[in-house]
């Protein structure tokens, strides 16, 4: 479903963060990637977003490559990075294009009610907390029904479930409802 061909990543201060990477995904499977501090993670999640291309290489989902923003790939980034001109049910509908406003409202509200926020539809980001931030920008990636949802350590900001977990490396995921393998684990 989602393939990455030897792709590199050097920015134009000459930091080379990703070179010869290649993945795979295939439908319903999570693919979690690890690694240190620096080492590559969100560079590649905003390739396969196509937020940004890479040089060599290619992201291909479905046979197409990706070459820009996607509705079907869904992006949660560490920071919620909401909209402050538009209020949670602008920032939630954003992503949704040219649709009927009775077919956006249910779809916006769908989602808010996956995050438990609907009675926040009607505020400014600026009135929520960091974590009711964070579950509106999870609600506008899920707002699209996207085929691949990417995930940059965006639970950082809710409560944790497990306050005394120790602190180990980093995370990002892809993906919708398998378990990784083993091969998956490796570090970018
Ligand atoms: N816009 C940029 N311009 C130049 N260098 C960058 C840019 N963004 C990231 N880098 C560099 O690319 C490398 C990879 O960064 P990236 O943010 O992808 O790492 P990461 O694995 O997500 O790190 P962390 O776990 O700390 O968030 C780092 O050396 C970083 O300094």
């Amino acid at each position: 479903m989602l393939a990455l061909n030897d792709i590199g990543k050097t920015y134009p201060n000459g930091v080379q963060a990703l070179e010869g990477i290649g993945l795979r995904v295939e439908a319903g499977e999570i693919l979690a990637i690890l690694g240190g501090s620096g080492c590559g993670k969100s560079t590649l999640l905003r390739l396969i977003a196509g937020l940004d291309r890479p040089a060599p290489g290619r992201v291909v989902l479905d046979g197409a490559e990706v070459s820009g923003p996607h509705e079907k790939i869904g992006v949660v980034f560490q920071e919620p990075r909401l909209f402050p001109w538009l209020t949670v049910a602008g920032n939630v509908g954003f992503g949704l294009g040219r649709r009927p406003a009775h077919e956006r409202r249910a779809l916006v509200e769908e989602a808010l009610r996956r995050v438990g926020l609907v009675d926040k539809a009607g505020v400014w980001p600026r009135e929520l907390s960091g974590g009711q931030a964070q579950r509106v920008a999870i609600a506008r990636a899920l707002v699209t029904r996207p085929e691949v949802l990417l995930l940059d350590e965006p639970f950082s900001a809710l409560d944790a479930l497990h306050p005394d977990r120790p602190s180990g490396p980093s995370a990002a995921c892809v993906g919708t409802d398998r378990a990784a393998t083993d091969a998956d684990r490796g570090d970018p």
